[in-house]
C-alpha cells in the first residue's frame, strides 16, 4: 500500500512534464509586459522555476529580425514580415521554448503565434490557411496552455505606446489597421474560450494582476 501511494504522490505534476505555456497578446500598449514582469515576480515569490522570453526575440537571430521588423525606416511586405516573425518563432521554439518546457520550467512569453493570426492575418489580410501551415511548420504545433489577452481601445493603446518614444513600424501603421488587429485578437478569443483568459485593459494594474495570477495558480495548482 505504502509503494503505492509513494508511486501516486511522485506523479510528475503537469508543470514537470512541461505542459505550461502562457503567453501575452494583445494591441499595442495594452499592458502586456507590466503584467508579464509582475507575474514573473509572483512566479519567482512563489518559488515556480520558470523562464520568460518575447516575440520577436529571444534568439540572437530573433533579435536581429526583430530589429528589422520594428525598423520605421524599412518597407516590408505583408508576406516576407510574416515570414520574418515565423523564422524568429521558429528559432525560439526550437532552441528556447521547448527546452525550458522539456525541463519542467512555466515558460512566459510575449507574444506569440495569435500576434501573427491578428496583425499578419486580421490586420494586413494574409490568408489564414497559409498562416496555419506555416505556423505548423515553425512552432510543431506548440500551442500555449494560456494566453492571457489584454483588450483595449488602439487609440488608448496606441497613446500608452508612445509615452515610449518614437513609434516603431507597426505602431505608425493607421488606426483602421490596428482596429482590425483588435477585433481578430476578440475573434480568436471567441473561438478558443478555454485558452484565452481575455481581460478589459482599462482595468488598474493590480485588478488585472489577480486576474491573472488566479488563473495561472489553478493550472499549476498551487
Ligand atoms: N493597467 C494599466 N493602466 C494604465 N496604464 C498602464 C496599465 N498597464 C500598463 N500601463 C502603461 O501603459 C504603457 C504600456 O505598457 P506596456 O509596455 O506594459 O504595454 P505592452 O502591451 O507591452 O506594449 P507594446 O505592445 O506596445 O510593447 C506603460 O507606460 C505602462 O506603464
Ligand atoms: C509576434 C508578432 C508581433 N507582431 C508585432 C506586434 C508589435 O507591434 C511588434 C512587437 O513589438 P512589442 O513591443 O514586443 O509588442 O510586432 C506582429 O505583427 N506579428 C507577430 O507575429
Amino acid at each position: 500500500m505504502e509503494s503505492v501511494r509513494s508511486t501516486i504522490d511522485h506523479q510528475p505534476s503537469p508543470t514537470r512534464r512541461g505542459l505550461m505555456f502562457v503567453t501575452f497578446e494583445g494591441p499595442e500598449g495594452a499592458g502586456k509586459t507590466t503584467q508579464l514582469t509582475r507575474l514573473v515576480a509572483r512566479l519567482e515569490r512563489e518559488g515556480v522555476a520558470h523562464m520568460v522570453t518575447r516575440e520577436p526575440g529571444g534568439t540572437p537571430l530573433g533579435s536581429r529580425v526583430r530589429d528589422v521588423l520594428l525598423d520605421p525606416a524599412l518597407e516590408i511586405d505583408p508576406l516576407p514580415e510574416f515570414l520574418l516573425y515565423s523564422a524568429s518563432r521558429a528559432q525560439l521554439v526550437a532552441n528556447v521554448i521547448r527546452p525550458a518546457l522539456d525541463r519542467g520550467e512555466v515558460v512566459v512569453c510575449d507574444r506569440y503565434a495569435d500576434s501573427s493570426l491578428a496583425y499578419q492575418g486580421s490586420g494586413r489580410g494574409l490568408e489564414g490557411a497559409l498562416l496555419a501551415d506555416i505556423t505548423r511548420a515553425a512552432t510543431g504545433g506548440l500551442s500555449p496552455n494560456l494566453t492571457v489577452l489584454l483588450d483595449l481601445d488602439p487609440v488608448v493603446g496606441l497613446e500608452r505606446a508612445a509615452r515610449r518614444g518614437q513609434p516603431d513600424r507597426l505602431e505608425r501603421a493607421d488606426l483602421a489597421f490596428h482596429q482590425r488587429v483588435r477585433a481578430g485578437f476578440l475573434a480568436l478569443a471567441g473561438r478558443e474560450p478555454e485558452r484565452f483568459l481575455c481581460l478589459d485593459a482599462t482595468q488598474d494594474e493590480d485588478t488585472l494582476q489577480a486576474a491573472i495570477w488566479a488563473a495561472v495558480a489553478a493550472r499549476l495548482g498551487v
